[in-house]
């Protein structure tokens, strides 16, 4: 992995003003500055730093024809240009050297391109493609432009081998799909993933040399996201992952905005009962350790009575990361209100029971600082690890043990 610094190469320091403004949007990202080659030169030079891209100007005083370009790339860093002027022949020069791209400075929207880019860049390389095709030249080519952008690319000689792949590395988020290949060609690869497999989180492009434009709607009737005529421009290639890969985040964010609670991000009632089925039966069937948590903040009312709601929204956060920290390992929900829900699978009864009462002991100690206030907190615990016959008859008897907390002066844990 290449780490979050980017070196930005510039003399002007009206791009510099705008650049550096947008980076402070991003603090995920790291930039440094050099306005010469030879301050750039220093910065590369130091193997501590692998510098995720660097952004250079064309035009340096001391390098004004472009000459950063083969030093970046010389060290393998990956190089976004940036052009005072627009030259079709310069660029095409420079996207096949293996430049990332060529950005004209035109206006604040070109910088903000760059900067998305360069998110685009970071996000890549945790996302596997596998390129299918059973050319070993095509695959190079493929695999080269990939890796200019930064991503892992894996390869499968046909259909075949692909379904092997994608069965082994189910993580493969993107695939780049040849037609015409021996044993299993790329049309019926689509449709054994979309139709048998049924697996609708991968993005599919698909490939053919050959012209007709209905081999490429039976490429996407059955699933693809995308197609693409050989030969094609690298170019072509990027826009239409970044087109899809934008999309399906997009997609997967609203999925995951309904899946969770607006105020604690913790996952919602609805999203708990779907994923805690799944642990539920695989616990039952094959005789696994399961305890279920119910958990709720005593008098909490008064706190929102005393202190108004925006204070007890406050504590309802901070419980809820703290939960979201200690029992990272296992499956969190705030089911409603002050009520909140883990259920620990793979662990035995003791150990959870010793995880929970820890956490009770915590948040009684911990005092939440609110404007001047600390704040004190106490929580009752109501738990089981008998799994009745339903995941509902379980929360039923945890929440039973958790009146009875309540009932025997709260702070306290109560196990079936
Ligand atoms: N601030 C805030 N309050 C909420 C939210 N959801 C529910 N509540 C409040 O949570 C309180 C729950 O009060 P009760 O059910 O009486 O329980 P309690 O005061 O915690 O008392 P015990 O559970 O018996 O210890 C009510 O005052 C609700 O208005 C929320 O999202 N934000």
């Amino acid at each position: 992995m290449k780490g979050n610094a980017v070196l930005i190469v510039e003399d002007s320091p009206m791009v510099l003003k705008v650049l550096k403004h947008l980076f402070e949007t991003k603090q995920e990202l790291s930039p440094v500055f050099a306005a010469t080659l030879s301050e750039a030169e220093l910065y590369l030079s130091k193997p501590d730093t692998p510098y995720l891209v660097a952004v250079v100007d064309l035009n340096l005083p001391d390098a004004p024809n472009g000459e950063v370009v083969n030093k970046v790339l010389a060290v393998n860093v990956p190089c976004i240009v940036l052009s005072g002027s627009y030259n079709d022949k310069k660029r095409e020069a420079l996207l096949d050297k293996g430049v990332v791209d060529y950005v004209l400075k035109e206006s604040r929207y070109s910088y903000e391109y760059v900067v998305k880019l360069i998110s685009r860049l970071q996000k890549n390389q945790f996302i596997k493609v596998l390129v299918v095709d059973d050319s070993k030249s095509t695959r190079a080519f493929i695999r080269k432009t990939l890796k200019q952008h930064l991503y892992q690319v894996l390869e499968a000689e046909d259909g075949i081998e692909a379904l092997a792949m994608l069965q082994q590395q189910p993580d493969i988020r993107l695939m780049v799909v040849d037609y015409n290949m021996p044993n299993m060609n790329g049309y019926e690869l689509v449709k054994n993933i979309r139709h048998k497999q049924n697996n609708k989180n991968l993005i599919i492009i698909g490939l053919s040399a050959e012209g007709s434009g209905a081999l490429s709607a039976k490429f996407i009737k059955n699933g693809a996201n995308d197609f693409l005529r050989k030969p094609f421009y690298h170019e072509e290639l990027h826009c239409r992952l970044m087109h899809n890969l934008e999309e399906m985040e997009l997609f997967e964010a609203v999925k995951d905005a309904a899946n969770r609670d607006y105020l604690t991000g913790l996952f919602n009632r609805r999203y708990f009962f779907q994923v805690a089925e799944k642990l539920y039966e695989n616990a039952v069937e094959h005789n696994k350790p399961l305890s279920l948590a119910m958990l709720d903040i005593d008098h909490f009312k008064q706190i929102n009575d005393s202190y108004g709601h925006e204070v007890g929204d406050y504590v309802l956060t901070k419980l809820a990361d703290v939960l979201k920290e200690k029992f990272a390992r296992f499956t969190v929900a705030r089911l409603g209100g002050e009520e909140f829900c883990v259920l620990l699978s793979g662990l035995d009864i003791d150990k959870s029971q010793q995880l929970l009462d820890n956490f009770r002991c915590l948040v009684a100690e911990q005092k939440l600082a609110i404007g001047g206030i600390d704040l004190g907190i106490t929580i009752s615990i109501g738990v089981t690890d008998n799994t009745y016959s339903s995941l509902s008859d379980m929360l039923a008897i945890a929440d039973k043990c958790l009146y009875r907390a309540k009932q025997a002066g709260r702070n306290l844990l109560i196990l079936d």
